[in-house]
C-alpha cells in the first residue's frame, strides 16, 4: 500500500508530503480543491497517460518552472520501496522520468512489478451509452491491469493497422506488402482479442463467485461483441488468425474506400447487461449505471489481486454522491473487505461519516491536504 505521497509542482500542488496509514483514504474538499489531482498523480504509476489521459505538458504546476515530480513510498510486508516519476520540462518534449528506489527505469511499465492501479472517475459515467471506442479503452485498461504486456501488443497492432491503411491508400498494388502486414495484423489482432476475452471471462467468473443476492450492486453480464471476438471464441488461435486474414484480404476494397481497417479488435464493443431481465446497461438509471460500474471495478480489483498477487491501488473519484444510502453503505462494506488500499474523493464530508473503522480522512484545500481528526 501507499505509505507516503510526495508531489512537487504537480498541477495545483507546489509541494505536498502526505504520510498515509489507512487502508481507506478519503480526500474531502470543495470543487476544484485538488482531490482529483492527487488521484491523477497516483494513476500515473501505471502505463498510459493517467486517469485524465492528459498530456504531460498540462501536469506541471502553472507558475512553476515547467517540471514536476511525483513519488510514492510503497510499504509491503515490512519492506519499503520508493518509486517516482516526473517530467523535466513542461513541453513534454523529453520523456517522463521513472525511478525505482532511485534507479532510472525505462518507463512506467516497470512499475507494474510493484504496483497496479485501477480507477473509476466521473468521466466513465456515460460509458454504457457512449461511443464504443470509450468502452474499448475501458476494457483495455481492465486487461492492462491484469496483464501489462497488453499495452505492447495493442500499440504494435495500432502501428500495423496504420501501415495497412497507408499502403491501401498510397500503394494498393503492393500485394506482397499487404500480405505481410495483414499477417502481422492477424497475429496481433487475435492476441489482443484473446487477451480481452480471457480478462472478460475471468471477470465474469469473479462476479459470479462473489455474487451476493442481498447486494444492491447489480451483477453485470459482460460480453465482447465483434467479428474477431466471435472468431476467437470459436476457433483455435491459428485458425482464428487465418480467418481474420481472410477477412482482411476480402475487405481491401471496402477498407480503401473507408480509409481504415474495419475488421478487427479496433471495431469490437463491450456489451454489458444486468439484472434478471438482462437489461442493457445503457438503459439503466444513472444510479444503476454507477452501481454497475462500481461492481465491475471492485470485481476487477479482486481479479488483479488474484492474477498478479498485487492488490491494486483503487482510486474512486466522486462515487459516493451518486449512491443512495443503502448502496453507499454496501460500497463501504465492500471496500472494507476488498483487501486493497482505496483512495476515495468527495465534496461532502457527511457522505464519509460511516466509512469503515481505520479509514483516514484528509481535508483538501488548494495546494494542501490536512488530516481530519
Ligand atoms: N497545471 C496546473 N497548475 C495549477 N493548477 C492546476 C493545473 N491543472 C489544474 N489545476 C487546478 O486544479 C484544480 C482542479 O483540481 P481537481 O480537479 O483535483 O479538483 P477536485 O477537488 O477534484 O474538484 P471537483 O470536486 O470539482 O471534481 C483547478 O482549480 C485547476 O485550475
Amino acid at each position: 500500500m501507499v505509505a507516503r505521497l510526495i508531489l512537487q509542482d504537480f498541477r495545483s500542488y507546489e509541494a505536498l508530503d502526505l504520510p498515509v496509514e489507512g487502508q481507506i483514504v478519503a480526500l474531502i474538499g470543495e470543487n476544484g480543491a485538488g482531490k482529483t489531482n492527487i488521484l491523477e498523480a497516483l494513476s500515473l504509476f501505471t502505463p498510459g497517460r493517467g486517469l485524465r489521459r492528459a498530456e504531460l505538458a498540462t501536469m506541471a504546476r502553472l507558475g512553476g518552472d515547467g517540471s514536476f515530480a511525483a513519488s510514492i513510498t510503497l510499504a509491503e510486508d515490512g519492506g519499503r520501496l520508493g518509486i517516482g516519476l516526473g517530467a523535466p520540462d513542461a513541453e513534454g518534449r523529453r520523456p517522463r522520468l521513472a525511478r525505482i528506489d532511485g534507479a532510472a527505469v525505462g518507463s512506467a511499465l516497470a512499475f507494474s512489478d510493484y504496483l497496479r492501479v485501477v480507477w473509476l472517475t466521473p468521466d466513465l459515467d456515460g460509458l454504457f451509452r457512449g461511443a464504443a471506442g470509450d468502452r474499448r479503452r475501458f476494457l483495455d485498461r481492465l486487461v492492462l491491469a491484469v496483464d501489462p504486456g497488453h499495452a505492447t501488443r495493442s500499440n504494435a497492432l495500432e502501428r500495423a493497422l496504420r501501415s495497412r491503411n497507408r499502403i491501401l491508400e498510397e500503394s494498393p498494388g503492393q500485394g506482397a506488402w499487404l500480405d505481410a502486414v495483414e499477417r502481422e495484423i492477424a497475429e496481433l489482432g487475435v492476441a489482443v482479442a484473446a487477451a480481452r476475452a480471457e480478462t472478460v471471462a475471468r471477470l465474469c467468473a469473479i462476479i459470479a463467485e462473489t455474487r451476493d443476492e442481498a447486494s444492491p450492486f447489480p451483477d453485470a453480464a459482460i460480453a465482447l461483441a465483434g467479428e474477431i471476438d466471435t472468431l476467437v471464441a470459436r476457433l483455435p488461435a491459428v485458425d482464428a488468425e487465418d480467418a481474420y486474414r481472410d477477412l482482411l484480404r476480402q475487405g481491401r476494397n471496402r477498407d480503401r474506400a473507408a480509409g481504415r481497417t474495419l475488421a478487427g479488435p479496433q471495431a469490437s464493443d463491450l456489451e454489458v447487461r444486468h439484472g434478471p431481465k438482462d437489461i442493457p446497461a445503457g438503459q439503466g438509471s444513472t444510479g444503476e449505471q454507477k452501481a454497475l460500474l462500481i461492481g465491475i471495478v471492485l470485481a476487477h480489483a479482486r481479479l488483479v489481486a488474484a492474477m498478479s498477487g498485487l492488490p491494486p491501488l483503487v482510486l474512486l473519484d466522486e462515487v459516493a454522491a451518486h449512491l443512495d444510502p443503502r448502496r453507499r453503505a454496501a460500497l463501504y462494506e465492500g471496500l472494507a473487505g476488498l483487501g486493497c488500499q482505496v483512495w476515495i474523493t468527495g465534496a461532502d464530508a457527511a457522505l464519509f461519516g460511516d466509512l469503515p473503522a481505520g479509514a483516514q480522512r484528509f481535508a483538501i484545500t488548494p495546494g494542501h491536504a490536512d488530516p481530519i481528526g
